[in-house]
C-alpha cells in the first residue's frame, strides 16, 4: 500500500506556489505524505519571446514526460498551458475550483487602462492579449516581454519589488513601461496582488481558454487505482470549473486544426443545475445552462471576431457538491465549444493572418 505520492512541478515560484497547494490539498485529502520533484522545462531556459517559441506545450511536456515513464505519480500544470489535445497515457484526474480567471494590468501610478496616456507603452509577450489591447486602444506601444513575474514588474517603475524567493533576472530592463499584462491568478496565488491596477473585465479582455484553473495530470491507472490518491483526485476536482474548462478547451481544439490566430474564451455556468436526485425536469427546465463568449483576433489588433452560444445542461446528471460531471453533461460542454469554434471559422477567423 502507498504512504506517498510524487509530484512534478516546474521550478518557477509561481508553479512551485500552486504545485505546493494541489499537493497539499491531495495529502490532505488522501492521508498520504506529499514528495515534490522539480523539473526543468524547455520553456524556462529558453530566452526568445513566446511568440517565436512556436507550437503550444513548451511548459508541459517535460512534466509530462516524467509522469509517462513514472518518475513522478502526478504532474501540476497551469491548464491554460496545455495544449488541447489529451496525449495518450494520461489523464486529467483532477480540475481544481478555478481562481481569478481576468487579466490584470499593473500600472505604473495606479492607472487604470483608460487611464494610461496616449502612445503608452504597455509590456506583454501575449499575442492575444496585445490584439485585445490595440483593439480598445489602438494609440499604445506594445512591447514584447518574457521572465518571470518579478522580472515582467519591474518594468514598470515602483513595481519593482525585491523578492528573495524569484528576483528579477539580472540584466533585463527596469522601470522602461508604463504597465505590464499578466494572468490574475498567477499574482494572486503568489501574493501580488498589491501590483495589480485594474483586473480586466473579459469583455474587453477575454482570458486564454482555461486560465486561472490547474490541472493535474497523471497515468490512468493512477486515477483508476481506486486507492486513497484516487479518492483524494476525484474528490478534488470541481464540477463547475470541470464543465467550464471543457467547453473552452474544446473550442480551442476545434480552432487550432483551423486556425492559428490568438484566441480567448470563458464558459460560466449561468444557472447550476437542480441536483435533485429522482427529478425528472426536462434539460432546460430547472436544469442548469452552461454560456461560452470566445474572441478569435488578428494578430494586429485590426479585426477581432467574438461569438457567444449557450447550451442547457442535463437537470439531474450534475452532482455539483459531490461529485463530477458525468459524460454526458461533459459532452453538452464540449459541443458548445465546437459550435462557438464553428461559427468563428464560419466567420471568417480562419482567414485571420497568424503574425
Ligand atoms: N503563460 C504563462 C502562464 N501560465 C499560467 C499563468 C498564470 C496563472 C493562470 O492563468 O492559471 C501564466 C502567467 C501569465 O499568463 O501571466
Amino acid at each position: 500500500m502507498r504512504t506517498t505520492f510524487t509530484v512534478g512541478t516546474r521550478g518557477s515560484h509561481l508553479a512551485r506556489t500552486q504545485t505546493t497547494g494541489a499537493a497539499e490539498a491531495l495529502a490532505a485529502a488522501s492521508g498520504l505524505e506529499p514528495l515534490l520533484e522539480i523539473i526543468r522545462t524547455e520553456g524556462d531556459v529558453t530566452t526568445g519571446s513566446l511568440a517565436s517559441l512556436g507550437g503550444t506545450g513548451v511548459f508541459a511536456s517535460a512534466l509530462r514526460a516524467a509522469v509517462l515513464d513514472s518518475r513522478v505519480d502526478l504532474a501540476v500544470h497551469s491548464l491554460k498551458d496545455l495544449p488541447s489535445a489529451q496525449p495518450d497515457g494520461l489523464e486529467i484526474a483532477a480540475v481544481p475550483a478555478r481562481v481569478d480567471v481576468r487579466d490584470a494590468l499593473c500600472a505604473r501610478d495606479g492607472l487604470r487602462l483608460s487611464e494610461l496616456p496616449a502612445g503608452a507603452k504597455v509590456g506583454t509577450g501575449s499575442p492575444r492579449r496585445v490584439a485585445q489591447l490595440k483593439a480598445v486602444r489602438p494609440d499604445l506601444q506594445i512591447v514584447d516581454i518574457r521572465g518571470n513575474v518579478q522580472t515582467r514588474l519591474a518594468r514598470v517603475p515602483g513595481l519593482e519589488q525585491h523578492d528573495d524567493h524569484a528576483p528579477a533576472a539580472a540584466g533585463s530592463p527596469r522601470g522602461d513601461l508604463d504597465a505590464v499584462v499578466l494572468a490574475c491568478a498567477g499574482l494572486d496565488r503568489i501574493g501580488y496582488d498589491w501590483a495589480i491596477t485594474e483586473r480586466l473585465a473579459p469583455t474587453v479582455m477575454m482570458p486564454a481558454p482555461g486560465q486561472g484553473a490547474l490541472a493535474v495530470e497523471c497515468r490512468p491507472e493512477t486515477a483508476a487505482a481506486g486507492d486513497a490518491l484516487a479518492q483524494a483526485l476525484a474528490r478534488y476536482d470541481d464540477a463547475v470549473t470541470r464543465l467550464q474548462v471543457t467547453a473552452e478547451r474544446a473550442l480551442l481544439e476545434r480552432l487550432e486544426a483551423g486556425c492559428a490566430a490568438p484566441i480567448g474564451a470563458l464558459a460560466r455556468v449561468e444557472r447550476e443545475p437542480e441536483a435533485e436526485p429522482g427529478s425528472e425536469k426536462a434539460a432546460g427546465s430547472g436544469g442548469g445552462r452552461l454560456v461560452l463568449d470566445a474572441v478569435v483576433a488578428a494578430q494586429d489588433g485590426s479585426r477581432l471576431l467574438r461569438e457567444h452560444a449557450g447550451a442547457d445542461l442535463p437537470a439531474v446528471r450534475v452532482r455539483l457538491e459531490d461529485g463530477a460531471a458525468d459524460a454526458e453533461t461533459l459532452g453538452v460542454a464540449r459541443q458548445l465549444g465546437i459550435r462557438v469554434a464553428e461559427a468563428l471559422l464560419d466567420g471568417g477567423a480562419d482567414l485571420f493572418p497568424a503574425t
